[in-house]
């Protein structure tokens, strides 16, 4: 049934083919943000081979459909290189149903705000090793930053000490994660091919099916791997504390022997393998957009210093109690999240019934963005987006300004499908900002030639977003610096 409204606006669709081609693939805000002048709407529809896109501008039209009906928008678009790749054991990707919500309830269990804070202890003692790396080779910041976010969801998903990026279990991930980090052009024609499965690779032409049988076994063995090493370790009761060992714990008691022990043990498998995947890559690019924009601003660095400075002393290194007392860091952390945000292009939502918004017809089947750029750009909310102001979030007593938008309420996603390990998140980010501020200067740093670093706001990425250039110029603050760093490490440079 045709609905008498008109849809939103947007470019006009060439037949066929509709408007894939003015998907941008990369930064594609900038061209959403073109369209929202254009068609003078914060909502733009675009004509896609299989289904439309709706996008949308502001935080108000993502919370008026994604929170309030998210009875209804609180799907993904299924892919068929999903289902190629076995990548949609991955939470994130699987379309709302019975099956979602398993997954998603045995998440939760373990990364809700009651309960995160267990795994601090891990989250604390490698980002002080991580300060010892980044002591030795500064000019590796980049590698290090990713290596620590690595190894702390290693360690907390399967009580597993990694021994560095070319650690086996490390390589197999990172491959099979490079083959979801897809610019988001490149889903836009393979959720138009919904007959892929049923072409053989050898037709020319089906690149993406050759890659997906190179990505397979790898995205098994991922998943797969680990979590069997922790089941055998359980059954010798040799197996390190472990979200893993938890789950597989638990499910033994409750359903062991049952035919549901059997159903729970894929779930948690899944839930180990996506905690990994979904973790490592968004907070990595978070801790390096805030080590480029210390570098960009070194006002702002040098009063987070002093504030650490007055609170933690020039004694000791920042832990967990110190957080609450540093404002002007807990402010920065926000703005971090804010500025680059990780998820910049938006995590799509499925809209699974007809919808009307504003006077317009949503078709059901719809793939629904958050222009979360946008949202997090808006300077009627945050006045000068581009400048890097901790500022922004703090009353004149210095306490943080309930009054202003708080970013990490749109850079996590909204709705049923907002980011379910954003308090684990919080908690790497805020002690890795504190502890690298107590103890560097944080500057744009030498390249390989010898020249200083040229820094700048540019990202690269595609459905993950990381800065370009992440400065290299750490260098302690003080011989006592280095004394903390050395006195606090716990093994040597993986
Ligand atoms: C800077 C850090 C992070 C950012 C910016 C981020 C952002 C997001 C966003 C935007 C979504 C999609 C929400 C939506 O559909 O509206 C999401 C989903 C998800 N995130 Fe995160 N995330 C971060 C870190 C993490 C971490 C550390 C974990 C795991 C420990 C995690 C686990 C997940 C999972 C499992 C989903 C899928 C949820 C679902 O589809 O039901 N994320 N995240």
């Amino acid at each position: 049934r045709r609905s008498r409204l008109p849809l939103p606006p947007g470019p006009r669709p060439w037949p066929v083919i509709g408007s894939v081609f003015d998907m941008p693939a990369q930064n594609p805000w900038v061209t959403y943000r073109q369209w929202y002048n254009r068609y003078d709407s914060d909502i733009i529809y675009v004509q896609l081979p299989l289904q439309p896109a709706i996008i949308l501008g502001t935080y108000k039209a993502a919370i008026d459909l994604l929170d309030k009906r998210s009875n209804i928008y609180s799907s993904r678009m299924s892919s068929v290189m999903h289902e190629l790749t076995a990548w949609d054991f991955n939470i994130g990707l699987m379309p709302y149903g019975p099956r979602w919500r398993h997954h998603r309830r045995m998440f939760h269990q373990h990364f809700h705000q009651g309960v995160v804070d267990r795994f601090r202890p891990v989250q604390l003692r490698m980002t002080r090793d991580f300060l010892s790396w980044a002591l030795k080779n500064p000019e590796h910041t980049r590698k290090l930053v990713r290596q620590l976010f690595t190894a702390i969801i290693f360690d907390v998903a399967y009580g597993k000490r990694i021994s560095g990026m070319n650690d086996e279990y490390v390589v197999t991930a990172e491959e099979a994660l490079a083959s979801l980090a897809a610019a988001p052009g490149v889903y836009w024609i393979e959720y138009g091919m919904p007959l892929l499965k049923h072409i053989p690779s050898w037709v020319p032409g089906m690149k993406s099916k050759k890659t997906a049988e190179k990505v397979l076994p790898l995205v098994l063995n991922m998943k797969d791997t680990p979590y069997a090493e922790v089941k055998a370790e359980v059954d010798k009761t040799t197996a390190p504390p472990s979200l893993a060992r938890t789950m597989i714990e638990n499910i033994r008691s409750r359903y062991g022997g049952t035919p549901n022990e059997v159903v729970y043990d894929e779930v948690a498998k899944n839930v180990a393998g996506i905690a990994y995947a979904a973790a490592a890559e968004t907070t990595t690019s978070s801790a390096q957009s805030f080590l480029l924009a210390m570098a960009m601003f070194p006002d702002v660095q040098k009063k987070a210093q002093a504030e650490l400075d007055k609170v933690v002393g020039p004694d000791r290194l920042p832990d967990y109690d110190d957080i609450e007392q540093v404002t002007y860091i807990r402010a920065l952390v926000l703005e971090t999240m804010r500025w680059l945000p990780a998820a910049a292009a938006g995590v799509p939502h499925a809209l699974i019934a007809d919808d009307e918004y504003k006077g317009y017809h949503i078709p059901k089947g719809s793939v629904v963005i958050p222009d979360a750029w946008a949202m997090l750009h808006n300077p009627a909310d945050y006045p000068k987006p581009e400048q890097f102001k901790p500022e922004r979030y703090l009353d004149q007593h210095g306490n943080i300004d309930s009054t202003v938008m708080d970013p990490t309420i749109i850079a996590f996603g909204f709705g049923r499908r907002i980011c379910p390990g954003r308090h684990f998140s919080n908690n790497s980010l805020a002690i890795f900002i504190a502890s690298t501020l107590q103890v560097f200067d944080i500057s744009a740093g030498l390249d390989d030639h010898g020249t200083p670093v040229e820094l700048s706001n540019e990202v690269i990425g595609g459905l993950i977003i990381a800065p370009r250039v992440v400065p290299c110029g750490l260098k302690p603050r003080s011989e006592a610096a280095i004394r903390l760093i050395l006195e606090a490490q716990t093994a040597e440079e993986l």
